[in-house]
């Protein structure tokens, strides 16, 4: 994403914040997994979800990307209600999640898997559509490699994705996500089994890129969590427990007794 472009889309954003949810909540039969959750989150900023396991974090991203749509209450991004809408249609307005499965194909090299990505968006291809044809592959072809740039990738552009290691395979899920050209990335444990050197890198990488795009990450490392973002959202049992900055999170006896009492992930 160029900066003019993300001047531009921030300027649109309210009041800077880029997501609303308003009493959010998600039933599954007896079982509430969101309960009445109302967070903001800022343009340009990076935010971690935290909580104990079945806190209701991936629900929560659920909701955001149109997997589930919810029982009661809003979402709202930037200003326009989500709740709901279809999942290729909130992808279209700007929301992408990156998965931590891998979500490519093998055979292919790290720019060709890009290039169908970048197509999808610029030509109206979709990855896995290799029979109709939508024109020249230029363009999305320089914007395939300028991600690959991005995500420091350019030196291994033309290796099949079976032969990247499982670093750059993450990195590579997340020059797919960019390619979608997000304003808001959700990340679902970005470092998860990654050594340290990788999960150093992978570190750098997101910082990078929360230049351009807001983030949401679900983390477990409590050390990157504190390193990295300028919001914390604790959940626990569906609700959410606290929200602030990574100083007033420590210093919060709740979360403290939530992570204690309903045990952590690690
Ligand atoms: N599709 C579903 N159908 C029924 N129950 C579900 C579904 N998805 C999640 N749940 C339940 O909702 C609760 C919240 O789960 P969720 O996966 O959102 O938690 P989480 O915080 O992401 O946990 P973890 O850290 O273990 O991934 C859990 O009790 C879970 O079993």
């Amino acid at each position: 994403m160029t900066t003019s472009t993300t001047d531009a889309k921030a300027a649109e954003v309210e009041d800077g914040i880029v997501l609303e949810t308003e009493s959010l909540t998600k039933k599954f039969g007896a079982l509430t997994a969101v309960d009445d959750v109302s967070l903001q989150i800022e343009s340009g900023s990076i935010t971690s979800i935290i909580g104990p396991n079945g806190a209701g974090k991936t629900t929560l991203f659920n909701l955001f990307t149109g997997k589930h749509a919810p029982t009661t209450g809003n979402i709202r991004f930037r200003g326009n209600e989500i709740g709901g809408e279809e999942p290729h249609d909130i992808v279209t307005s700007g929301i992408v999640r990156s998965f931590q499965i891998t979500n490519f194909f093998d055979e292919l090299t790290a720019l060709e898997n890009v290039r169908l990505a970048t197509q999808a968006r610029t030509t109206g291809f979709r990855p896995g559509d290799f029979v109709r044809h939508h024109g020249g592959i230029e363009r999305p072809i320089e914007e395939a490699r300028r991600v690959l740039e991005q995500v420091h990738l350019a030196d291994v552009a033309d290796r099949q994705a079976a032969n990247l290691s499982y670093g750059q395979r993450r990195h590579l899920e997340i020059a797919i996500s960019l390619a979608a050209d997000p304003e808001l990335l959700l990340m679902d444990e970005p470092t998860a089994g990654m050594s340290p050197e990788e999960t150093r890198e992978t570190v750098e990488l997101i910082t990078e890129i929360a230049a351009d795009v807001t983030l949401v990450l679900i983390e477990h490392d409590m050390n990157i969590v504190m390193d990295i973002s300028d919001r914390i959202a604790v959940m626990n049992k569906g609700s959410l427990l606290a929200r602030g900055t990574p100083a007033e999170i420590q210093d919060d006896d709740r979360v403290q007794e939530a992570y204690l009492g309903g045990g952590s992930d690690e």
